[in-house]
């Protein structure tokens, strides 16, 4: 079938607008997995044996002192830095180290940076529409001709981010905090397995910190989430399993009232802000 042929068959499901059939394999095992990883920048380790695991569905919260290598640790994540030694898996078939950028983003992880970064001068629902079509050159076809069931995703995922009455506004008068949760909204449109959130509360008033909390508990379960932060207050109301980080390394893991009772966490860390 020719590209006209495509645009002009109502019924053709273009292979850009279909979600991704995210293949991770999480049957027998974590869905995320990172064994004996390091990472030196011109000697200094910056990640040094790191061992991670991030069960299918769970919300984990990583913190850590300026400079542990909780930024690093997420580049691996996501392809950007690739680590001297050590493993990276997600679920149990898919060796992360051997893929790109692109393709680990298309397997399903989505990463959202500090700062937001919408399309200020698209409308709140045109920004989602944008993320579900992974080639935008396409997009003012892609709204012409848009099936059904992708404006169901966008009023779902609307619905998830609490901006259903700001659907038809421009993202650029949104405050802040609805930013973020659009931009949240736009990873949401691909259905990810797994979400790598950094920072998401900086910046943000009060409110706008107890909504973000409602939205990533509610996210998880369904996907796995994965907040590095700074806010302990912001980490304590959303935390089940808190993972510190130092030095490179995993330094203690449990419930925010285990690490922030351990000794070494409390000399490491929380001790810096006492
Ligand atoms: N590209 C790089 N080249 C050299 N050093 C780097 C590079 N990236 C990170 N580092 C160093 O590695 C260490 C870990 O940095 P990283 O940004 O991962 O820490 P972090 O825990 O995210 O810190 P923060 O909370 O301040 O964001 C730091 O000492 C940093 O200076």
């Amino acid at each position: 079938m020719s590209f006209l042929q495509e645009l002009t068959d109502r019924e053709h499901v273009f292979e850009f607008l279909t979600q991704v059939k995210s293949p991770v394999d999480v049957r027998h095992g974590p869905i995320l997995y990172l064994e004996d990883v390091n990472v030196s920048f011109d000697g200094f380790k910056a990640i040094n044996n790191l061992n991670l695991t991030i069960d299918d569905g769970e919300l984990r919260c990583i913190i850590g002192p300026n400079g542990a290598g909780k930024t690093t640790m997420m580049d691996i994540i996501t392809g950007k830095t690739r680590p001297d030694t050590g493993s990276v898996w997600f679920g149990s078939r898919h060796n992360l180290l051997t893929m790109n950028e692109p393709d680990i983003a298309s397997l399903g992880i989505g990463r959202k940076f500090q700062k937001p970064t919408v399309f200020e001068a698209l409308t709140v629902f045109e920004n989602l529409e944008l993320a579900m079509a992974t080639d935008k050159r396409v997009l003012p076809t892609l709204t012409a001709i848009m099936k059904p069931e992708y404006r169901d995703r966008i009023d779902e995922v609307l619905e998830m981010i609490g901006l259903e009455a700001l659907r038809d506004r421009l993202a650029g008068i949104l405050s802040h905090g609805q930013k973020q949760w659009l931009e949240i909204g736009m990873l949401l449109m691909q259905k990810p397995r797994l979400l790598l959130v950094d920072e998401p509360v900086a910046g943000m008033t009060e409110q706008e910190m107890e909504r973000t909390a409602e939205l990533l508990t509610s996210l998880a379960g369904k996907q796995s989430v994965v907040v590095v932060e700074h806010d302990m207050g912001f980490v304590r109301s959303i935390a089940r399993k808190v993972t510190v980080l130092h030095q490179g390394s995993v330094l203690a893991e449990g419930s925010m009232d285990q690490v922030s009772n351990d000794p070494e966490v409390i000399k490491v860390y929380l001790g810096e802000e006492a």
